[in-house]
């Protein structure tokens, strides 16, 4: 299989530390602020920054998982069975800044359903989109991240593959290959 690297653990990590300074530019002292990563590949990437943000700004920002599958525009039409991940949200969301963590932006169908499920756990003051890429011309719903590590110009019959070492891979790296059945 094709791949070409988008970034690199290196490329990564610099990164992560910006999506750091950039919250604590916009969130302060994070007094109303938490984040939420999207199951099921936001959380490898939401732990992280919040490992990442506790060590720059000494701040232990709420987090937590959300699962949106049954909120899915398609979770009726599909022909297989769903298996959903697990929502682990210890706080209410009322009234909070929430910042939504996920990986990879493409249709913006997953970030519609996430705020669908986000919606039983209080109405926040303020939502905010955070994604390691960025799959630019693909959006089938009105959605843009507020926060982006990379942006990419990608075709339907590509995948973008972000591979985390937390997860048994050699190394933290990201990229973009060819669909085996686009
Ligand atoms: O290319 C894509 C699209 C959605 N999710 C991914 O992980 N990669």
């Amino acid at each position: 299989m094709q791949k070409r690297l988008v970034l690199d653990e290196g490329q990564i990590e610099i990164i992560l530390r910006r999506f750091c300074h950039q919250l604590i530019e916009n969130h302060d002292d994070f007094d109303n602020t938490v984040l939420l990563g999207l199951q099921p590949r936001g959380p490898i990437l939401l732990d992280k920054i919040v490992k990442l943000l506790e060590e720059i700004s000494g701040v232990k920002v709420p987090s937590g998982y959300l699962d949106a599958t049954f909120h899915r525009d398609d979770f009726r039409r599909r022909d297989f069975p769903l298996k959903a991940n697990e929502t682990k949200i210890n706080f209410l969301v009322e009234g909070k800044k929430v910042i939504l963590v996920d990986d990879v932006l493409y249709k913006g169908r997953s970030v519609r359903a996430a705020m669908d499920a986000m919606i039983a756990f209080g109405r926040p003051q303020k939502v905010e989109l955070m994604v390691l890429v960025d799959r630019k011309l693909t959006r089938d719903y009105p959605i843009m991240p507020d926060y982006y590590g990379v942006r990419v110009h990608t075709l339907e019959s590509q995948y973008v593959i972000v591979e985390w070492a937390a997860q048994g891979n050699e190394k933290d790296a990201i990229w973009i290959t060819e669909k085996v059945n686009p």
